[in-house]
């Protein structure tokens, strides 16, 4: 069999789906090259630090929440916005960790989540054919055919964006906002009068009182790191490899190549085909990565991911997302457990409850029903507690806004609500209080493991 060296260019060799038709591929070169010399946005000693942490989840001693929007905007981009997705991912994961006293590892879907595969290259609005929106990286979502041209130069302006949200990221994460006795500013205003805010705001004032307790105890608050800070990582599809392999730098402490425009990045479920690109370049990084994993992966497709992705199998570096949809998670999901499980592939599995469960309303919108949503959840932690396998996460796209894209809720959204704040570029996302709800739920699940 041909065994070719890998490099961060290697994958050009091979075939690769899902890529914009580019309308000067020198333009496109002269952006890569030029990235190429551009700062890295995360670094090295970060992403091992999170790889160490991911192996614990693989052990069945952390659960990963990683969550943001299904396609960051260059439009809909403000230090509010950034700040109210954190807000939520942040409450979440106070919930988890409270009522299941296990650590959660937080990732946002940010600060690189703008290329997005789609089912169809063209699509109809208004009666008018038009290359389909492929995300800001690649072209605008305005619906005119010069909107629709591929334009090289935003790989760049996603670079600048992506590193001023992680610039934004780092300030509210090292201390004041995420500081831990800050727990009660978490809650916006617009969840916290409903019911899943208001249970927050209870769980916040325990929390609270424990810091008093432990202040009055003699223990120097100010002084303890881990209370003040969080530790948030970034993810997102790495769809265009031109852009992944021009931020991938060779590391000389692992002596290995890491891409570094984002902590972690995942293969879609689109581009997942074995002796493809996507696969290719994703095999020669050393990141902590995943793999989304639809309801056609037979056992044989998925052990042949992990030999290719995770052949010196090291527990945290491949976490397979499962989305196979509320109705065929629990007869499709066990035979794929099963199998890694035979094989002693150490991933982690994580549940992605959003891009299996989409439908389009009556009324035309591209929505999700939140009751659906954690049907599959409750769905894969059942396949995962009859198995004795660890359920290690939760893959969700959400806003810190008060949107109203997804159906369901205790303020419940219905069809006629759709439009009432319909904000999304892609696919829709639970709100604020939706994802609390979701919170509360998944802990449940946790907690009866
Ligand atoms: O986010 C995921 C995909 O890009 C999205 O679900 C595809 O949506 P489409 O079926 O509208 O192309
Ligand atoms: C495209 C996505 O998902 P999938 O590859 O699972 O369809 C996504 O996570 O936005
Ligand atoms: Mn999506």
């Amino acid at each position: 069999m041909e065994t070719s060296v890998w490099t961060p260019d290697s994958w050009r060799r091979l075939p690769i789906a899902q890529q914009p038709d580019w309308d000067d591929p020198s333009e496109l070169d002269a952006v890569e090259k030029e990235l190429g010399s551009y700062a890295p946005l995360v670094y090295p000693s970060e992403i091992r630090e999170l790889q160490s942490q991911l192996a614990k989840a693989a052990k069945g001693q952390a659960f990963v929440l990683q969550a943001g929007d299904c396609a960051e905007s260059f439009n809909d981009f403000s230090a509010d916005v950034v700040r109210n997705k954190l807000r939520v991912i942040l409450q979440m994961a106070v919930v988890l960790t409270y009522s299941s006293g296990v650590p959660v590892i937080k990732v946002g879907r940010i600060a690189g989540q703008f290329a997005k595969p789609r089912s169809s290259p063209m699509e109809k609005i208004n009666g008018q054919l038009l290359p389909v929106f492929r995300g800001h990286i690649v072209n605008d979502d305005e619906a005119s055919i010069d909107a629709r041209r591929p334009d090289p130069k935003r790989l760049l302006r996603a670079y600048h964006q992506s590193s001023a949200t992680l610039n934004l990221l780092r300030s509210l994460t090292r201390g004041g906002f995420s500081d831990l006795s800050r727990v009660h500013t978490w809650n916006q205003e617009f969840v916290a009068s409903s019911a899943e805010g208001q249970a927050y705001d209870a769980v916040a004032t325990e929390i609270e009182r424990a810091l008093k307790f432990m202040a009055a105890c003699g223990i120097d608050l100010e002084r303890e790191e881990t209370l003040r800070k969080v530790d948030f990582w970034t993810s997102h599809e790495a769809l265009l490899l031109g852009y992944e392999s021009a931020m991938t730098r060779y590391d000389r402490t692992s002596k290995t190549y890491l891409d570094l425009s984002s902590h972690t990045i995942w293969i879609g479920e689109r581009t997942r085909e074995l002796n493809h690109a996507h696969m290719e370049f994703f095999s020669g990084i050393s990141n902590p990565i995943g793999c989304k994993i639809g309801p056609s992966a037979t056992p044989k497709e998925v052990i042949e991911i992990c030999e290719k992705l995770n052949p010196m199998r090291i527990p945290g570096r491949l976490s397979l997302v499962s989305r196979m949809g509320s109705e065929k998670v629990q007869s499709v999901l066990p035979k794929l457990i099963s199998a890694v499980q035979q094989a002693n592939h150490p991933v982690i599995w994580s549940c992605d409850p959003m891009h299996g469960n989409t439908f389009v309303s009556e009324n035309g919108f591209k929505t999700r029903n939140l009751e659906q949503v954690i049907d599959e959840v409750r769905g894969f932690f059942l396949v995962h507690r009859s198995l004795g396998t660890w359920p290690g996460g939760l893959h969700v796209e959400l806003t810190g806004e008060d949107v109203t894209e997804c159906l369901g809720g205790s303020a419940t959204v219905n069809e006629e609500d759709l439009d009432t704040a319909y904000n999304t570029i892609c696919d829709p996302r639970l709100n604020a209080r939706q994802s609390l709800d979701l919170a509360y739920r998944v802990a449940e699940m946790l907690i009866g493991d």
